[in-house]
């Protein structure tokens, strides 16, 4: 099975990307020599850093997707939510993602993207069962929320419990390259206004890796030989 996973940044997976390469060199000390190296348990893995936000998301994965093929892509990274029942530092699997700012403004109102008919604005991950873990509806923004009028007129239109800054775009390179994704977020902060003191990046970040380890950990040791 080969495997993409894809974060913004290098520091959101740079904990399961030390532990890949351990496990790669154990492997090769191990005598299993190939051009790419292959994991323990039968997983290829492969990783993409596309830069923060979703035009920098949509180009790097739409790219990497023309000339390279993958069984599943894992969008890895941190979030804000909206919903105060998740704690900071929790993991949780994003079952549907709306670019919300697509659109126009018409006086107070909003009209989306598709009420324009212009299109689609809400994406699904594309053919992989759902993990074992909380599921939410996340959108995904150009600009972070952090002001109380904004946050409570987003609440009122679409009611997300997460935001992030590329989700919907993995999703959406994803189904144009009819490639299955699934997206694992763990949230570092709440969507409040603006308070960076109280984000706990490091706690989100360590569980998202420890997460994604064992996930590859599981998935590995119940496929058949790659
Ligand atoms: O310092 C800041 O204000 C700041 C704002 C947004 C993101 C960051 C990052 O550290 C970039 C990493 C990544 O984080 C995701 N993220 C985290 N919290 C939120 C949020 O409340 N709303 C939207 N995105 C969020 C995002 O996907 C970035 O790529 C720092």
């Amino acid at each position: 099975m080969h495997i993409l996973i894809v974060a913004a940044t290098e520091a959101e997976i740079s904990l399961l990307r030390e532990s890949h390469l351990k496990e790669s060199q154990e492997s090769r000390s191990k005598n299993q020599d190939e051009d790419r190296k292959r994991t323990t348990d039968n997983r290829q893995l492969d990783f993409l850093i596309t830069g923060v936000g979703m035009t920098a998301t949509a180009y790097a994965l739409g790219t990497h997707l023309v000339t390279n093929k993958y069984d599943l892509v894992i969008n890895l990274g941190i979030a804000g939510s909206f919903d105060r029942s998740i704690a900071l530092g929790d993991v949780v699997e994003i079952i549907e993602d709306t670019f919300s700012e697509l659109g126009a403004e018409d006086d107070d109102c909003f009209l989306s993207l598709t009420t324009l008919g212009f299109g689609e604005i809400t994406y699904k991950p594309n053919g992989h069962p759902f993990l074992n873990i909380k599921q939410v509806k996340a959108i995904t923004v150009n600009k972070v929320h952090g002001n109380e009028a904004s946050i409570d007129k987003i609440v009122e239109r679409l009611n997300p419990q997460l935001e992030s800054m590329e989700g919907a775009a993995v999703f959406y390179a994803c189904r144009q390259a009819g490639v299955a994704c699934v997206q694992i977020r763990a949230v570092s902060n709440y969507v409040e206004k603006r308070n960076r003191d109280a984000w706990k990046i490091g706690l989100a970040v360590k569980n998202l890796n420890t997460f994604a380890g064992e996930m590859l950990r599981v998935m590995g040791s119940q496929l058949p030989d790659a």
